[in-house]
């Protein structure tokens, strides 16, 4: 199917729950209290436990398992973390550091193998230079069970789109997003120091290192109502899932990104490098600061129009580089909207959007100007013309927060 189909299918991406505690599992937080662990022996007594006897995977490749089996005898499975397009992320318990981590089980499949293989070697570049301070998900190791990459992680909290989606999309107060901005844009500066480009930044790939959480009231301004608000303990983040990361010099898929955070010159055509990164933070603190999404979009003109309202007008001297794909999109050298768009649901989406400015300051005090001016400098349409990761992070917005 094409991927425009594909995702025409529904308007909202398809999301990933956090922390599915089967029922009758307790949650994990009541598991830490548990003292079932101190039960577990010491490093020579792994072999006591033993693997379960193998079975075939499910029919697109992921290895099935039940919980409290082991997945080797060192690594005994508490719950399922997350689950993406490579494979599941398991809670385990280390029998021989006695800590939580976060397994990734890859699929058996030959090209998501090759992946993984890739983000392993990510993951070691990115921790060789680390200093602590990357703010990237660190890799204790990896290994193939079974016909499965395993990559072990550091256990880490909820992601941010977990967290907007506990709070019923309420947006993050403006200085946390500053916090989250900052951190987000060091590890960007980090990875693009090293000459890798992420190409895959969103909310669910940026995880609060912890999951505490404290629980604040809220009185609604229209009534007396008062709702409760999760705020995060700690602003703490780590950057993950380094499956789709490119080397600059390597040759380039010519369609990256998740939908939502795809940067103009990707859909365009016109080839890509580190400022599409730039482009998905802008998408990310936009979404940060107002809870939804910016661009809810499943197709390229729709997308393009969703820029233009919020953006104004593409450059001309991008229009015309358009490649062949993408220059049905134009006509005498603008935009075909609304005459293209293929509903009318999609123009009142379009026109549903407004000016970056009134789009953030309906959330934010509008004396926070230089959010929106930060703003502008990582949704510039010309990649060229975008801020760097270390030039964001000179911005006002983050040197003089008033
Ligand atoms: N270290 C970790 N600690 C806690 N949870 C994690 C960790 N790593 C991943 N997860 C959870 O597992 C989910 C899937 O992980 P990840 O994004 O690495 O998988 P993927 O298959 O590469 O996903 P995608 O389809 O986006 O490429 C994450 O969204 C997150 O909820």
């Amino acid at each position: 199917m094409a991927e425009e189909d594909k995702e025409r299918q529904s308007r909202k991406r398809r999301r990933l729950t956090w922390d599915v505690a089967p029922s009758g599992q307790p949650e994990a937080d009541e598991r830490d209290g548990e003292d079932s662990e101190a039960r577990v022996p010491p490093a020579p007594m792994l072999r006591r436990h033993v693997s379960p006897p193998k079975r075939d995977d499910d029919r697109d490749g992921h290895y099935v398992f039940s919980l409290g089996e082991n997945l080797t005898p060192r690594y005994k499975i508490l719950g399922k973390m997350g689950e993406g397009t490579f494979g599941r992320v398991l809670e385990c318990w280390d029998r021989q550091t006695r800590e939580y981590v976060a397994v990734k089980v890859v699929r058996s499949i030959s090209k998501y193998r090759d992946a993984a293989m890739i983000e392993i070697d990510v993951l070691q570049h990115l921790a060789k230079n680390d200093k602590d301070d990357s703010h990237c998900v660190k890799m204790h190791s990896w290994f193939d069970y079974r016909n499965h990459i395993c990559i072990v992680f550091e256990k880490l909290g909820p992601s941010l789109f977990d967290f907007l989606k506990r709070n019923k999309y309420s947006p993050f107060p403006v200085d946390l997003v500053r916090e989250f901005g900052r951190q987000l844009l060091e590890s960007v500066a980090y990875m693009h120091d090293l000459r890798l480009i992420h190409t895959d930044l969103k909310p669910e790939n940026i995880l609060l290192v912890s999951s505490e959480f404290v629980k604040l009231p809220v009185c609604k301004k229209t009534s007396d109502e008062t709702n409760c608000r999760c705020l995060p303990k700690s602003s703490a983040i780590k950057l993950i899932d380094f499956g789709s990361t490119a080397y600059d010099n390597q040759i380039h898929s010519s369609i990256v990104s998740t939908r939502h955070y795809r940067a103009p010159e990707i859909i365009l055509g016109l080839g890509w490098t580190y400022p599409c990164d730039i482009w998905s933070v802008g998408c990310i603190l936009v979404e940060l600061c107002t809870g939804e999404a910016l661009f809810q979009t499943h197709e390229n003109l729709e997308h393009l129009a969703m820029m233009e309202r919020v953006l104004g007008p593409l450059p001309e001297h991008m229009i015309r580089r358009a490649d062949r794909g993408a220059k049905k999109y134009f006509r005498r050298s603008r935009l075909n909207w609304p005459e293209g768009a293929v509903s009318r649901e999609s123009i009142r989406a379009v026109r549903k959007l407004d000016q970056l400015k009134n789009l953030v300051s309906r959330h934010v005090d509008s004396s926070r100007s230089s959010l929106v001016n930060l703003l502008h400098g990582l949704l510039k349409f010309d990649p060229s013309e975008r801020l760097t990761a270390r030039q964001a992070l000179e911005h006002p917005f983050f040197k003089d927060p008033t």
